[in-house]
C-alpha cells in the first residue's frame, strides 16, 4: 500500500484477461487502508469484477488516475497470509496471474454478491440448527499396522517440519481409519483438517463416515462440509465461508478444495493420490495434490498421501527417503487379496458369432457365483452401447463430422454421440452413405455388455453403473444403495465403480477388455491401467468374514505381459520398480521435467507453425524441446490440436525458463492470428 495524496493505492489480484498484458495483481485507489486479503469490488475496462487486496508494495505510479476501489467486503475476515502465499505459489508455478486463479478458485457467487447479500448470507449461517445430539462412535480397535501409522501421523502432527507420509495401503486395508484417527487428533489439537478425494462420487460414502465418527465431537452446525462442483451455488458458498470462519472443523472436497481459506488449518489428507483427477485440465491446469503437498510444507503441517498402487512420482519419493513410507501391507480382517486370474483369450477356440466380451467360462463362472447368491463386479472402462456404428456393405463408420474420434452408439436413446464435442444425432435407420439398412454396432460398451448380461443370465439382477447411468441427481447414490443392500447380483460399470467403494457383498471381479491400454503412446498409460485394475480388484472379497474365496479375472490377449503378471502377484512394488527403471533410462518424469505447450487452430498448419516459432523462443540449451505433434484426439469440434513438449532435468530449470517464455508467447500469439487457443500446461498428465 502507498499513500498518494488523501487516498491510499492497493495492489488488486484481479482476472485480468491473458492477452491484455496484465497478469499481476493492479493498482487501485482505496479511501481507507485495506488489509490484504481483503475482498473487493473493482472496475476492469467496462466490468466490474471481484477482487482480492495482494501482499506487497503498491507500484504507485502517482501521474496516473487510479480508478478507484468500488466496494469493500469488510463484513468478511480478510484471506490470510497463507492463502495469499499458495495462490502465489501455484499461478507462478503453472504460469497463470493470480487474479485468474483467485477467480477460479474462489465461491463462485462471492462474484454476484454485494457486500450487503452477503452479509445476509454470513446472518444466515448464524442461524443453522445445531444437529441433534448424537451417540459416541464406535472406533474399532486399530490393527497393528494401523497403529504404527496412525503413530506416525501423531508424531508428523507434534513436529516442527513435518515431512510429507505416503501411506501405501492395499485395497481394504483400512486407510480411512487411519485418516480418521489422523483427523481425531489434529480436531483435539484445535486444528482444522482437509480431506481431499478423487472423484465427487466418492465424497458421500467418505463423508458419511466422517460425519457419524465426528458428529459428537463437532456437533455445531456446518462443523462438518463437503466442497466440490456438484454443490449448488448457494451450498458452496455457505460450506466455503464455514471454513473460512474456522467453523467448519473438517472440510471434505474434490482437487479444488485444496484452494479452501482454512486458517487453522493442521493436517492435510489426499486419498487415492494417484488418481488423475487430482490434476485440473483446463485454465490453471494445477495438481491439487502437489499444492496439497506444497501448502503443507508451507504451513509445516502433516499432509498424508494415501494408495494402494501410488504414484511413481510419489513412491520415488518414499523412495529417496523425502516422503515417510507407511504400510499396510494386510487387509483388515486378516481377508486375502483376490485371487487374479489372468484368462488367456488365445486358448479359446474360435468360435464364430461368439462376443468376446463375454466368454464361456467367464458366463459360467459368474453362473456359479450367482448361484451362490454372491455379488459379481464387470468392469469395461468404456460407456455407451458400442463405440463405433459400422455399414458392412460400403465401410462407412459413425464418424463425428467435426472431430476425429467415432460416435458411440447409444441404444438406450438411439443416438450417436461424440464423447468429444457431444455432436449428437438419432441413429439413421439405414446407411447414410449407401441406404443399406442392415448397419451394425462394432465392439462393446457398458451398455451392450449389461444387455448381453441379462440376456445370458436370465433372471440375474444386473444393474449399471457410469456416466450416462448417474446423470440426474441422486441416481449415483440410489444406484449405489441398492449394490450395498444386495438388491444387485451383477454389477456393470466403468472406472467410476472401481475406484474407493467399500463394496462388502462383491466377491468376483472381471475386466472384460483392458489391453488397449498397453500400447497407448502415453508413457503413463501402464502406471493408470495398473492403478485401476488393482482398485478394481480391490472391491473383491472386502468383507474378510466370508469363506468363498475371493477372485478377479481379466480377460487378456496378452497374458504374458510384465504388467499383468504384476498384477497377478499384487505386486505393486516390482511394477513400480520396473516402471521407474524405464522412466530413468528413457528420462523421463519423475526423473525429468516436462511442461506441454498445446496449440489449437483451425489448420494443422497454423498451429504447427505457432509451435515452431514458440520453440525458437527457447534459447536454454538445457531444455530439450520436441517436435510439435497431433494430440492423441487430433481434432475436436472442428479445431485442430498440436502440442509440444519441453522436458528439462531441473525443475528450476525449466520453471525460470517458463518465466521468460509465457509473456514472449502472449505476443507471439499476436502475430499468429489464426491460432485460436493455446496453453502451457506443467507437470501434464496425459501426453
Ligand atoms: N481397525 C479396524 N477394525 C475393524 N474394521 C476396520 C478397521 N479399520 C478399517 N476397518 C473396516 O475395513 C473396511 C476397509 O477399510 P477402508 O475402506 O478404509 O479400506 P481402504 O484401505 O481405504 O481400501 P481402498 O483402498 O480399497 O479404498 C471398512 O469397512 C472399514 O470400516
Ligand atoms: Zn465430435
Amino acid at each position: 500500500m502507498a499513500e498518494t495524496g488523501g487516498a491510499v493505492t492497493v495492489r488488486v489480484a484481479v482476472d485480468a484477461p491473458q492477452h491484455s498484458g496484465l497478469n499481476g495483481p493492479l493498482d487501485y485507489a482505496s479511501e481507507q487502508a485495506l488489509a490484504s486479503g481483503t475482498l473487493v469490488r473493482v472496475p476492469l475496462g467496462k466490468r466490474e469484477l471481484l477482487g482480492v487486496v495482494w501482499p506487497g508494495e503498491a507500484v504507485g505510479q502517482p501521474e496516473m488516475a487510479l480508478r478507484p476501489v468500488a466496494a469493500v467486503f469488510s463484513v468478511l475476515p480478510p484471506l490470510g497470509a497463507d492463502w495469499c502465499r499458495l495462490l502465489d505459489f501455484a499461478a507462478g508455478y503453472y504460469q497463470r496471474s493470480v487474479g485468474e486463479l483467485a477467480s477460479a478458485v474462489l465461491p463462485p457467487q462471492l462474484r454476484e454478491l454485494s457486500p450487503e447479500q452477503l452479509a445476509a448470507r454470513l446472518r444466515k449461517l448464524d442461524k443453522k440448527p445445531a444437529s441433534a445430539a448424537v451417540a459416541e462412535p464406535v472406533k474399532p480397535p486399530l490393527a497393528p499396522e494401523q497403529a504404527e501409522a496412525v503413530a506416525r501421523i501423531q508424531a508428523q502432527l507434534a513436529s516442527d517440519s513435518p515431512k510429507p507420509a505416503l501411506l501405501f495401503g492395499v485395497t481394504g486395508s483400512g486407510k480411512t481409519e487411519v485418516y480418521l484417527r489422523a483427523a481425531e487428533a489434529a480436531l483435539a489439537a484445535g486444528r482444522q483438517v482437509l480431506v481431499l478425494v478423487p472423484e465427487i462420487n466418492l465424497t458421500p460414502q467418505l463423508e458419511a463416515r466422517f460425519t457419524e465418527r465426528f458428529a459428537a465431537t463437532c456437533p455445531e452446525p456446518l462443523a462438518i462440509v463437503s466442497l466440490h462442483s456438484a454443490l449448488t451455488p448457494a451450498q458452496r458458498l455457505q460450506n466455503w465461508l464455514a471454513a473460512h470462519l474456522g467453523r467448519a472443523r473438517l472440510v471434505l472436497g474434490t482437487r479444488l478444495a485444496v484452494f479452501a481459506s482454512m486458517p487453522e488449518l493442521g493436517l492435510i489428507v489426499v486419498d487415492e493420490e494417484h488418481d488423475p483427477s487430482y490434476k485440473q485440465q483446463d485454465g490453471a491446469r494445477y495438481s491439487a495434490r502437489d499444492l496439497a503437498v506444497w501448502r503443507a510444507h508451507d504451513l509445516k503441517v502433516p499432509v498424508v498421501l494415501g494408495s494402494a498402487t501410488p504414484s511413481l512420482e510419489s513412491w520415488q519419493h518414499a523412495e529417496s527417503g523425502r516422503y515417510e513410507r507407511l504400510t499396510l501391507a494386510a487387509r483388515i480382517g486378516g481377508g486375502a487379496l483376490p485371487r487374479v486370474k489372468l484368462f488367456d483369450m488365445k486358448a479359446l477356440p474360435p468360435t464364430a458369432g461368439v462376443t468376446t466380451a463375454l466368454t464361456a467360462p467367464l458366463l459360467a463362472e459368474l453362473k456359479a457365483r450367482l448361484e451362490r447368491r454372491e455379488q459379481s463386479l464387470v468392469f469395461l472402462n468404456r460407456r455407451g452401447y458400442a463405440p463405433v456404428l459400422h455399414c458392412g456393405e460400403c465401410q462407412w463408420k459413425s464418424d463425428c463430422p467435426h472431430c476425429s474420434a467415432w460416435r458411440v452408439f447409444h441404444k438406450r436413446d438411439r443416438t450417436l454421440r461424440c464423447h468429444h464435442c457431444g455432436f449428437t444425432e438419432r441413429v439413421p435407420s439405414a446407411c447414410p452413405n449407401c441406404g443399406n439398412p442392415d448397419i451394425a454396432p462394432i465392439g462393446r460398451g457398458t451398455e451392450r455388455l449389461e444387455e448381453q448380461l441379462a440376456e445370458a443370465l436370465p433372471g440375474a439382477r444386473v444393474l449399471r453403473i457410469d456416466a450416462d447411468s448417474t446423470r440426474r441427481k441422486g441416481e449415483l447414490e440410489a444406484q449405489l444403495k441398492a449394490v450395498h443392500d444386495g438388491d444387485v447380483d451383477i454389477l456393470v460399470g466403468t472406472q467410476m465403480i472401481a475406484k474407493g467403494h467399500d463394496f462388502r457383498r462383491i466377491r468376483f471381479v472381471a475386466a472384460v477388455n483392458p489391453d488397449g491400454a498397453l500400447f497407448s503412446s502415453d508413457f503413463r498409460a501402464p502406471e493408470r491401467l495398473f492403478a485401476l485394475l488393482m482398485q478394481a480388484g480391490g472391491r473383491a472379497g472386502r468383507d474378510a468374514s466370508s469363506d468363498s474365496p475371493a477372485e478377479m479375472w481379466v480377460q487378456t490377449w496378452h497374458r504374458e505381459h510384465a504388467l499383468y503378471q504384476a498384477l497377478a502377484r499384487h505386486d505393486y512394488v516390482r511394477f513400480a520398480k520396473t516402471q521407474l527403471d524405464e522412466r530413468r533410462s528413457a528420462g523421463l518424469p519423475p526423473f525429468s521435467h516436462l511442461a506441454l505447450l498445446r496449440a489449437e487452430a483451425r489448420t494443422v498448419e497454423a498451429a504447427k507453425a505457432f509451435l515452431v516459432a514458440a520453440a525458437a523462443l527457447l534459447q536454454d540449451e538445457q531444455l530439450l524441446v520436441y517436435p510439435p505433434v497431433p494430440h492423441a484426439v487430433a481434432r475436436v469440434a472442428d479445431v485442430e490440436r498440436m502440442q509440444m513438449l519441453v522436458e528439462a532435468t531441473q525443475r528450476a530449470r525449466l520453471q525460470a525458463s517458463l518465466r521468460d517464455w509465457v509473456p514472449a508467447l502472449i505476443a507471439l500469439k499476436r502475430e499468429h492470428k489464426a491460432v485460436l487457443r493455446w496453453a502451457v500446461d506443467v507437470d501434464p498428465l496425459a501426453i
